[in-house]
């Protein structure tokens, strides 16, 4: 009895000491808006668009705030400099996710890489990516990159009278891209199987993390109950079974083209010749071959979204980018990779587009994995990390009236950051290569090939949609908006037209 009472005396004063501790260091906790007693900071988000509402913490409250989520706290990184000391130079413990018992741990066993915890496993998938994706990689990309803007550059052409229909032309061009990056094949039509399905299963994994739809992620300890009472794990269990089947019939489909010869290089032949050296079994590599899809797509769709926004807004960058590539390309060809370096204007618009509206505003949340000391204040192993690239692109002193659109602030000075809208530190982006790429071959074709311009109402006047209307999610788009693509001179037709017949027969290697 004796031991006994001695061993819950040593247990309880190992507890008051460690929650003292805990007290004494929390009181350090980077400041931010007052928790209220019982709840969290979840009211204390005046907008739905809740990047803006960390970005009102950070001027009230400083570079680095913290609020609560639950009982999860998490901390708002608002400066170029909090990033790069936290999130770059101590990746090693700043580069997990925070946990997701529902999207990560039962649908998909914590094996999408965008949601998968720091350590083995997620190097292993991440140097699949970078051998895939990396700046040198990428440029393998390129040729099929050019021709299928030529595709859709000949899709717009032959619609003018059906401008609903251009949407739909850009989103296959961003589809195939990362089909292509993933399987080696092209995606012709944007019914195929591939693209209908993957879509399913990324719409219910993006609705599983949405905070607050789990009961079990605000209340954890409903993991120890016996799993056949585990309500909430029926649905994303039977999702889990659909998906293993889906993603392991796309890789198999790679590796029966590879048998017979016929496999395009991509992630995926790269990861089946060399199962062995990345470290992934089978189900783990199917799911990696999804990754470019998940994440590729949906970003660069966005992107050009923000784009087509900005130069009906913003006619005069338009015109500007027009002047230098009539300057430097001239109306007899279409710009190509090559002309890059000689079109600065393109590449500070492409730049400015990213600044103004970066699409993922809070990047993806990362998560640290030790207890961490910052500027005098505590961040405890655990906590919910955000780099806040909208805070960074609202920066006065880097980008002076942050509210304009204005491509020229990058030529005035090339110094000026942009690639953080890539995110940060280990966890940065692997497709920003394929992404850059995939923007410039869009943006400078298609503005050599066409006008960008807006409807009109029934009075013929212009309709002008607003800069602010936006679908707040993780990655952020504008509200649907029509517009209308004309062709801006005499030589479109038939440039783009015999451009995308020879595309044809390049693409045909893809199919
Ligand atoms: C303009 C387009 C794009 C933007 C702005 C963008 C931005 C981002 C951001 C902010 C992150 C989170 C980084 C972090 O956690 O700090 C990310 C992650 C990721 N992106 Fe992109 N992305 C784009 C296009 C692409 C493309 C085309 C691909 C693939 C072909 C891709 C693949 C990925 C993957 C796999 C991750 C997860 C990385 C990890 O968790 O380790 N992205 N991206």
């Amino acid at each position: 009895m004796g031991v006994f009472l001695r061993i819950v005396g040593a247990l309880f004063a190992t507890w008051c000491v460690r929650t003292v501790l805990y007290l004494i260091r929390v009181r350090r906790f980077p400041p931010g808006p007052p928790r209220p007693i019982l709840l969290d900071n979840r009211g204390d988000m005046a907008f739905k668009q809740n990047w803006k509402a960390f970005h009102d913490w950070n001027k009230k409250y400083g570079s680095i705030i913290s609020f609560y989520l639950g009982r999860k706290p998490l901390v708002v990184l608002g400066s170029l400099d909090a990033v790069t000391d936290l999130l770059e130079k101590k990746g090693n413990i700043y580069s997990s996710r925070p946990r997701f018992i529902v999207a990560g741990e039962i649908l998909c066993r914590n094996m999408r890489g965008l949601g998968m915890p720091y350590g083995q496993r997620w190097r292993n998938w991440r140097s699949l990516m970078h051998a895939s994706m990396s700046i040198e990689a990428s440029a393998a990309y390129k040729p099929l990159q050019s021709a299928e803007t030529k595709i859709m550059l000949r899709d717009i052409l032959q619609n003018q009278d059906s401008p609903e229909k251009f949407p739909d032309f850009i989103r296959r061009y961003a589809v195939s891209v990362v089909t292509v990056v993933a399987y080696g094949r092209r995606i012709k039509t944007l019914e195929d199987h591939l693209v209908v399905k993957q879509q399913k299963i990324d719409e219910y994994y993006i609705n599983s993390t949405v905070p607050g739809k789990f009961l079990v992620e605000i209340f954890p300890i409903l993991t120890w109950l016996p799993k056949s009472l585990q309500w909430y794990r029926r649905e994303p269990e039977e999702h889990y079974k659909k998906d293993v089947a889906l993603l392991t019939e796309l890789m198999e489909e790679v590796r029966e083209r590879m048998k017979k010869g016929l496999a395009y290089p991509s992630t995926a032949t790269r990861a089946l010749e060399k199962q062995g050296a990345f470290g992934l079994d089978d189900l783990e590599t199917a799911y990696a071959l999804a990754s470019p899809f998940g994440a590729g797509a949906g970003t660069t769709l966005a992107t050009l979204d923000f784009f087509l926004l900005a130069m009906l807004i913003h006619p005069e960058a338009m015109r500007k980018a027009h002047e230098e590539l009539d300057r430097v390309i001239g109306r007899d060809r279409l710009p190509e990779y090559d002309d890059r370096d000689s079109l600065p204007y393109v590449n500070a618009l492409i730049k400015e587009i990213m600044r103004w509206r970066p699409i993922a505003p809070i990047a993806v949340p990362h998560s640290v994995i030790a207890d961490d000391e910052y500027k005098g204040h505590f961040i405890p192993k655990g906590t919910t990390v955000i780099g806040s690239i909208y805070s960074i692109t609202q920066n006065e002193e880097m980008f002076p009236d942050p509210e304009t659109f204005r491509p020229d602030r990058y030529i005035e000075n090339p110094k000026l950051p942009n690639s953080f809208v890539f995110g940060f530190g280990r966890r940065v982006c692997p497709g920003m290569h394929v992404a850059q790429n995939s923007l410039f071959s869009i943006v400078s074709k298609m503005l050599w090939a066409y006008e960008i311009l807006p409807t009109k109402d029934s009075q013929g006047k212009p309709i002008i949609p607003s800069k602010d209307d936006i679908i707040p999610a993780l990655v952020i788009k504008p509200k649907p908006f029509n517009f209308l693509l004309v062709p801006r001179h005499g030589n479109v037709a038939a440039i783009v037209t015999e451009e995308a017949r020879k595309a044809d027969v390049e693409l045909a290697a893809y199919e």
